[in-house]
């Protein structure tokens, strides 16, 4: 099976990026399968594509392959975007979901459902040794609960109910994330790039 490489650490993306790429019949692997430990690629981006082309090319260039990566976030109206690129250490360096996620609901209360709209960015980076990187965008549009609901996925998806949805990101399914999640929309564009590698 065609392999590809992903320049993530995070535990969450490589589950839903191997059950994505299942279908484009390519198997995955991550930062997480390598023996030599690889530093952490630091995130001095202001926008999503440019900290995704940073982790690609970083990567690619340090292992010589073609290697995706993924930038993401949560993007809310009424914070006027934040945490947006700062999402994975919102509330702190340590990278922790449940305080990230807390400090979110914090700065909401009192907001009414009608201004919680919220939305989910990912972007997919695609560096290539001696190729110009490029990246593509998906989202997935919803707004922010008043209480942290659900056990799967990862993240911020306790808090998050996407659109014509009565339930969290949590509370969905693998597969019923996977369907509509802004990682799928992003990923759905690489489809010309992966029939021709
Ligand atoms: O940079 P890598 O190593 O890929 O891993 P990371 O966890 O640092 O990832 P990002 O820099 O892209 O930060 C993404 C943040 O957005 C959150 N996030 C991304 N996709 C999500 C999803 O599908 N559901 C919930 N939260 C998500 C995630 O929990 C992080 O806090
Ligand atoms: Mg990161």
């Amino acid at each position: 099976m065609k392999k590809i490489m992903i320049a993530t650490k995070n535990e969450g993306k490589v589950k839903e990026f191997k059950q994505l790429f299942l279908k484009y019949g390519v198997d995955v692997i991550s930062l997480l399968d390598m023996e030599e430990d690889i530093p952490d690629v630091e995130e001095t981006g202001t926008t999503f594509e440019q900290n995704a082309a940073l982790k690609a090319e970083t990567i690619s260039a340090v292992l010589n392959i073609p290697v995706i990566a993924d930038d993401s976030g949560l993007e809310i109206r009424a914070l006027e975007g934040r945490p947006g690129v700062y999402s994975a250490r919102y509330a702190g360096t340590s990278k922790n979901d449940r305080a990230n996620l807390d400090k979110v609901l914090t700065e909401l209360t009192g907001v009414p459902d009608e201004n919680r709209m919220a939305r989910f960015v990912c972007v997919i980076a695609v560096a290539q040794p001696g190729k110009s990187t490029f990246t593509k965008r998906g989202t997935c549009e919803g707004k922010i609960g008043l209480h942290p609901t659900g056990k799967h996925g990862f993240g911020y998806d306790p808090i998050f109910i996407p659109n014509e949805y009565n339930r969290t990101m949590a509370q969905l399914s693998a597969d019923e994330k996977n369907a509509i999640s802004h990682r799928r929309n992003a990923l759905s564009q690489l489809e010309d790039w992966l029939r021709r590698t």
